[in-house]
């Protein structure tokens, strides 16, 4: 079992460098509840890293208390704390000379853990992150492509199984596309982990998309908004945050919801092998057609079921669908390839309905009206 997430709590916590005028960090408070992601947004240079640093103690604070589980940090001697406080950076910081196996072994290695347990939880991080050991464990950083590299951050950051996971900008480096595969697997091992994060990034798309909360800062660390993504987007503390939340809120509000959460419309459907005469439109303009174990295949137009003898191969093939888990900007995605209405398929790839356009333009009014 995994050691789950403990509260941390910020409290009136300044950081002032020599030599500067104003403060990085000023008078910081707040709590992030145990086993939750919470994401700090903000501009660059407006003391982000120099907060989440102060929380291992990379930094040390000028004043103000920091407690990690009730514990005050400042008390927690140095390799508990290491233990205690995974940390993942940008470009994994991997060192050069160490294969993938030597830098996710080396948190437990300086916490004196013994060869063979090293070897097995190496191993374990291996899987975990999706790193087939057997292929990688001996690879030096610059033999793997950039998720890769992300993907041993990950990995040593988990290693000793800390409660409290640092995560700065740990995706910055890589193409969009990795980046939304290493979201995903992030969220998919915080399901299982149920980890404390606190996780920095520019990008307010990734902060809707992996935080419980988001902290929106302004300069010197100031708290602008600390609130649901759905709360800030729908309802911006002020001028500044609502800058940040952009253009395309209501787009952005689509990746909360999931298509189980909306109500479901349904298709006029017949299997196969059905004949297209007896087939009633109700009034539609569209079958869906289902194989013989209830996936859909093909979408049939009124006029080409009228001059049809046959449903096995007429009509234009399903090419994108969704399932319940899905989001709802991923069902208008494929409502934008489909051409219309987005059908959702359930676990084992059975059609159990469709999203259409109007269900995703009252969604979004709703949660205005709520906000
Ligand atoms: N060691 C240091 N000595 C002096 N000033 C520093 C030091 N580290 C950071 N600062 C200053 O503190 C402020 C906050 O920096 P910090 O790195 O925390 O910002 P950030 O929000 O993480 O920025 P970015 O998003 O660009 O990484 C900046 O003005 C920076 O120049």
């Amino acid at each position: 079992m995994a050691e789950e997430g403990i509260e941390i709590r910020l409290d009136h916590v300044t950081k002032r460098f020599p030599g500067q005028k104003a403060p990085a960090v000023d008078d910081f408070s707040m709590v992030v509840p145990a086993g939750e992601i919470v994401v700090f947004v903000g501009p660059s240079g407006c003391g982000k890293t120099t907060t989440m640093r102060m929380i291992n103690r990379l930094i040390e604070p000028t004043s103000g208390t920091i407690t990690i589980g009730g514990e005050d940090a400042l008390r927690i001697d140095p390799d508990e704390l290491r233990r205690r406080v995974g940390y993942a950076i940008q470009q994994a910081g991997l060192f050069p000379h160490f294969t993938v196996a030597q830098s996710i072994g080396i948190v437990p290695g300086l916490l004196g853990w013994d060869k063979k347990r090293i070897a097995d939880r190496v191993e374990e991080m291996m899987d975990l992150v999706g790193l087939d050991p057997a292929e990688f464990a001996g690879r030096y950083p610059r033999q793997l492509s950039g998720g890769q590299q992300q993907r041993v951050g990950v990995a040593r950051a988990l290693a000793a199984d800390p409660p409290v996971l640092l995560m700065d900008e740990p995706f910055g480096a890589v193409d969009p596309i990795t980046r939304g595969h290493l979201q995903d697997e992030l969220l998919r091992l915080q399901s299982e982990l149920h980890k404390t994060i606190v996780f920095v990034t520019h990008d307010f798309d990734e902060a809707v998309k992996l935080g419980d909360k988001i902290a929106v800062l302004g300069d010197r660390s100031t708290i602008l908004q600390y609130d649901t993504p759905d709360a800030i987007l729908t309802n911006p503390a002020d001028d500044t945050v609502a800058g940040f939340v952009g253009a395309g809120a209501s787009l952005k509000a689509l990746t909360l919801t999931r298509v189980r959460d909306v109500e479901l419309g349904q298709a006029v459907t017949a299997r196969a092998d059905a004949d297209p005469s007896t087939v009633d439109l109700r009034g539609e303009k569209f079958l869906l057609v289902l194989d013989r174990r209830d996936r859909p295949v093909r979408w049939v137009h009124q006029n080409e079921l009228r001059r049809a003898s046959s449903l096995a191969s007429v009509g234009s093939p399903v090419q994108d669908s969704v399932s319940l888990q899905s989001t709802l900007r991923d069902a208008l995605e494929a409502m934008l390839t489909e051409g219309g209405r987005a059908v959702v398929t359930g676990s084992r790839g059975e059609y159990v309905g469709t999203v259409d356009l109007a269900t995703v333009t009252e969604f979004v009014q709703q949660l205005r009206a709520t906000a």
